[in-house]
């Protein structure tokens, strides 16, 4: 089942690769053959991740560089902050970790997230990796390079630019995902079907029966498919200046319902109400057929994705949406879906269309 590498293209002509592996067995090689070994690494893991795979990483880990320590945070998107960041950076302080150090992101996005940032800002800037063990990290966020922690509950408004060395994808690791976190990864992968993908799109309706027995042949070749997408958007506009926007498809509207949830809806479960509310707002302007809308809801439904949020007032998430980065001028970047597999971006949405699209998934 083991996948080829994927290369994605980082600063002209050189490229890191992303491993799509089963175990862990072939990290340690994997660090020689990029050229990285001999090195100090320092594991950052959330404590949930730590418990389950920190001491196999280290391990391995351990064959190719000079030495490997752990650090250690709390687990949740609420420990995404600069507060974290700092311990981080007291440790690699205490440690001695100097410009050749690396530091490996072992965990989900949050994790891929913070570790990016600090291997970013440390002494101003060092090589990082990217072991991503959720759904949503293999799909997702640690492929790209934008990195950042939330600040005074502004989801991710302090971060950095910074690609990684390389991405090891451990795709067992899924199996140890409670189910509820796993759905948040399907909310990027219907994401990014919706994005440009209608096949893959249909694929991921049809395969629901497979990808709930977690059946790794067709995880693999969902989890490619996905980096392959987001690979080739990021390579084209690795700074978001133009297309890499469409990544934030169903980011508006999701965004503001996670930050006035205080985080305790997951981030891929405001992506799926965020992409159930853009798919409202493009049906209204006869974007997408009630067919087609439907087919984004019943989607998002068969993974376990919630379809609608309580105890929210619409008119609060709207003032919240105007409150994200994606703002131009005062107009914010809205993504529209146009059929099925196809998006563009627009900053002509008024704040009745935005209105109608969030009341549609507030309850
Ligand atoms: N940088 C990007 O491009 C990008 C893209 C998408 C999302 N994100 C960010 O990613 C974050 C969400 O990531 P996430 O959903 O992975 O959340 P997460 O990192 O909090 O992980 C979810 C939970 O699963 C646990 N976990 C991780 N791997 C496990 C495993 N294999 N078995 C059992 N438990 C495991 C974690 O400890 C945590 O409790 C958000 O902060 C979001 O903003 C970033
Ligand atoms: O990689 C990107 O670009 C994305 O937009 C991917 C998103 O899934 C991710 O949640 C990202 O962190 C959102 O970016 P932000 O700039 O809106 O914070
Ligand atoms: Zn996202």
């Amino acid at each position: 089942m083991a996948e080829e590498k994927l290369l994605v293209k980082r600063n002209g002509d050189f490229h890191y690769p992303i491993y799509f592996e089963e175990d862990f067995s072939n990290l340690s090689q994997v660090l020689r053959d990029e050229q990285m070994e001999g090195r100090r690494i320092c594991v950052v893991a959330d404590s949930n991740t730590a418990a389950l795979y920190g001491e196999a990483v280290q391990k391995e880990l351990s064959m190719a560089a000079a030495e490997v320590l752990m650090f250690v945070f709390s687990a949740g998107e609420p420990n995404k902050n600069l507060d974290t960041v700092k311990d981080l950076y007291r440790f690699l302080i205490q440690h001695e970790i100097d410009r050749t150090g690396i530091l490996a992101a072992l965990g989900g996005g949050v994790t891929g997230d913070l570790t990016g940032f600090g291997a970013a800002t440390y002494l101003r800037g060092i090589d990082f990796i990217q072991i991503p063990t959720t759904l949503l990290a293999q799909v997702d966020s640690s492929v790209g390079g934008k990195t950042g922690v939330d600040f005074e509950q502004y989801k991710n408004m302090v971060g950095a630019f910074h690609q990684p060395r390389l991405v090891y994808m451990n795709l067992s690791t899924l199996k140890t995902l409670p189910p509820k976190e796993f759905s948040c990864g399907m909310g990027e992968v219907i994401k990014t079907g919706l994005i440009c993908d209608k096949d893959f799109f249909q694929y991921v309706q049809n395969c629901q029966p497979k990808v709930s027995q977690m059946d790794l042949a067709v995880l693999a070749s969902m989890v490619r498919r996905c980096c392959t997408i987001k690979a080739g958007v990021v390579e084209r506009d690795p700074r978001e200046k133009g297309e890499r926007a469409l990544l934030n498809l169903g980011h508006t509207i999701g965004h503001a319902v996670e930050k006035l949830k205080d985080f305790q809806l997951l981030h891929g479960q405001c992506v799926g109400l965020g992409l159930i509310a853009a798919g409202y707002i493009s049906m209204q302007r006869g974007l997408l057929t009630v067919s087609e809308y439907e087919q984004v809801c019943s989607c998002c439904a068969s993974y376990g994705l919630p379809l609608t949020v309580s105890g929210l007032d619409p008119e609060e998430v709207l003032s919240a949406t105007k409150k994200d980065k994606k703002m131009e001028r005062g107009h914010i970047k809205f993504i529209f879906m146009d059929g099925l597999g196809k998006t563009f971006i627009s900053t002509d949405l008024t704040d009745e269309e935005m209105l109608a699209g969030i009341r549609e998934i507030c309850v």
